[in-house]
């Protein structure tokens, strides 16, 4: 099989032009019980079949009375009514007997005998009583054409005697997940393997736009069985949705098989992620085949199919999505000629609402799930300046901007649980691993709230002091401690390579792995080379790095790489060995202005209760007899 690698690369909206003008969508109806229709689009107008109510009904509970008996009434001057000939008891809903036309509440009755009662007001005719059709009039329209189903709609449907209703059809969509190297979610996972899981989120989205999604079993990376799934599927559905070939790999075959199936209208687009995307037709079946990638996959699909669903499904107007305007937080490079969906966390810092970025890889399902939404870096630009006014396109119902806290920093096992014990007040921490250099940076730059940090001065054995008071110098920073913990060498429990301490990194068969410049794990390491005279250069693999401690000791786990330092409760995490090198102080750096901040007062609450700290003291390698206390220093 050749290779597909003559992906255009067609705008956005060029694509969408494309696509679109060349379907014909068609809306197919039918009849169900309103019960059941909740949230479906009308395809024809509802009318009252009964008036509602049908007869003249008492509103309240009382008696009826006709209106002219009791006209003069008043305290002075009370009127005596007799019972069946002036009066009749009724309840709220009962039917007004015909002779009668008024009602009068009863705490407005004086009952003088069994059968006679007086009132001190009179009664103005038709009051109390809730005449033939004042909710609905027989042959009235309930509901027009087009109009979404409410659960208040099914209410007055109902209420109009009315119980089948035309509605559009939910379009049938059939997602077929391919590739060789998928596996369904629970199953043992093999080196290579993928638990399937776009075909998930795209079915969800789906209905949430009103379809209803097919989802049969994952195909491999075969031309022929693709071919025939789609064939199958393109006979029978709505919109047929391919995930993933659609690059230029060996065994990418999404594109050329919609070609020879029916046509592809856009193969590529200028856009990241989900450069990729395949838009086509079969007969008169919409295929789009999405990129692998799960971000890629529903961002194009979000992007182009959305409105295919809102067509089939009936909605004439398609929903638009919110907007709101924020600053982009921090700088962000982009390529010329993509249009970058910048995923984004809405947070209020210094006054103003900023998005922050989050992972730029499409790989990253959390970024979505992290974001409130998105922002489109224009493909005639090379990215955004710091503090540049953005439009925000909300991917969330509802966001919290003045209830989300920033934090930069270090990585550390005990900011996942700062993160859920703050989720249980009501509040979001979006924490980004930049190491301890980098969040202080971020922390100087007004970027975040607040700064993780554990960097070792080599001239005082102190932790963060002097790094502070360099940094910042007409700004008081507080310092808070999070934990205290225990840093050391992990490798894995048959330590083949006999590791017994640091002068063991420099032998020649270790392969080491380190951590990023500016991350005080990695100013520890060189601290200690440097104490045990070893030299950097001596160490196979010093340039290799990770980001988080987790990564680093899955890297280990692996087989990736034979050692590296790290926290203690990361190398138990995955059943390492470890050896303790140093116990370290880990703070935070807050601002002092922020610290009336209802966020900030929240975090030091949460930090100070015995639920945190003893969930951090069942981890390993942690003391928490100083967490939450304010740390002095100049
Ligand atoms: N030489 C090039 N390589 C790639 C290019 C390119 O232009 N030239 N484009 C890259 C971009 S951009 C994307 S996006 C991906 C698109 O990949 P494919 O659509 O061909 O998909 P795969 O390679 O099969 O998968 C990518 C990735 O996603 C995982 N995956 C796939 N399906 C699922 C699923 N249903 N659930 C969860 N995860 C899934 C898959 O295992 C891979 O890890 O190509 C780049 N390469
Ligand atoms: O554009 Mo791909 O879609 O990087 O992820």
């Amino acid at each position: 099989m050749t290779r597909n690698i003559y992906l255009n690369n067609v705008s956005v909206e060029e694509a969408k032009k494309k696509w679109y003008s060349a379907l014909e969508l068609k809306r197919a109806t039918e009849k169900i019980d309103i019960r059941d229709a909740l949230d479906r689009i009308t395809a024809e107008p509802i009318v009252a079949k009964v008036s509602a109510p049908h007869y003249h009904a008492s509103a309240m509970d009382g008696i009826a009375v006709k209106a002219e008996k009791t006209a003069g009434a008043s305290e002075k001057n009370p009127i005596k009514l007799e019972k069946d000939k002036d009066y009749q008891m009724i309840d709220t809903g009962d039917p007004i007997p015909e002779v009668f036309n008024a009602v009068i509440m009863i705490e407005d009755v004086n009952r003088i005998s069994e059968e006679i009662v007086e009132i001190e007001k009179g009664a103005t005719p038709w009051q109390h009583v809730r005449t033939v059709g004042e909710s609905l009039v027989k042959g009235e329209l309930i509901l027009p054409a087009n109009h979404q189903i409410s659960p208040y709609d099914i209410g007055l449907v109902l209420d109009g005697g009315v119980i089948e209703v035309k509605v559009y059809s939910q379009p049938q969509v059939q997602i077929i997940p391919t590739g060789t190297e998928l596996v369904e979610p629970g199953a043992s996972l093999k080196p290579g393997n993928i638990i399937e899981f776009n075909s998930q989120v795209l079915a969800k989205l789906v209905q949430k736009w009103g379809g209803k999604a097919v989802r049969k079993k994952i195909i491999p990376d075969n031309y022929q069985e693709i071919k025939a799934e789609v064939s199958r599927a393109v006979a029978e559905m709505d919109l047929v949705v391919v995930t993933a070939g659609s690059s230029a790999g060996s065994e990418d075959y999404t594109a050329q098989i919609l070609a020879e199936l029916g046509e592809v209208f856009v193969h590529g687009v200028s856009m990241k992620p989900g450069g990729p995307v395949i838009l086509a037709r079969i007969g008169n079946t919409p295929v789009i085949g999405v990129p692998g990638y799960p971000v890629a996959a529903a961002l194009t699909f979000r992007l182009f199919a959305r409105s295919v669903i809102y067509k089939l499904a009936g909605k004439v107007e398609e929903e638009e999505d919110r907007k709101v305007k924020a600053k982009i937080v921090s700088k962000v490079l982009s390529s010329l000629g993509f249009r970058e969906f910048l995923r984004v966390k809405l947070s209020e810092l210094d006054g103003e609402v900023v998005a922050t970025p989050l992972a730029r890889s499409s790989g990253v399902m959390g970024s979505l799930v992290e974001a409130d939404g998105l922002v489109a870096i224009s493909e005639f630009s090379e990215g955004l300046n710091s503090k540049e006014e953005v439009e925000v396109e909300l991917l969330k119902d509802r966001v919290r901007a003045e209830k989300t806290l920033l934090s930069a920093g270090s990585n550390d096992l005990t900011l996942d649980i700062l993160k859920d014990e703050l989720a249980g007040t009501g509040f979001d921490f979006i924490t980004k691993s930049t190491g301890s250099l980098g969040g202080l940076t971020a922390l100087k730059r007004r970027e975040t709230h607040l700064a993780g940090t554990h960097l070792l001065d080599p001239e005082t054995g102190e932790y963060n002091f002097s790094y502070l008071k360099n940094l910042f110098k007409n700004r008081e920073i507080m310092l808070v401690n999070l934990v205290y913990r225990e840093q050391g060498l992990m490798f894995r429990k048959d330590n083949s390579k006999k590791i017994q301490g640091f002068e063991d990194l420099a032998k020649e068969d270790l392969l080491f792995i380190n951590r990023q410049r500016g991350a005080g794990t990695r100013v520890l390491l060189d601290y200690m080379l440097k104490e045990k005279g070893i030299n950097p250069e001596q160490i196979n693999g010093y340039d290799r790095i990770e980001y988080t401690h987790m990564t680093l000791a899955a890297a280990i786990a692996s087989g990736g790489a034979d050692t590296g330092l790290g926290i203690l409760a990361a190398a138990q995490a995955f059943d390492l060995d470890f050896i303790p090198i140093a116990k370290e102080r880990y703070d935070l750096a807050i601002p002092r202005e922020y610290w009336e901040d209802e966020r900030i007062q929240v975090l030091l609450k949460v930090l100070r209760s015995d639920e945190f700290k003893e969930r951090v003291n069942k981890l390993s390698g942690y003391d928490t007899s100083k967490t939450g206390q304010v740390i002095k220093h100049e």
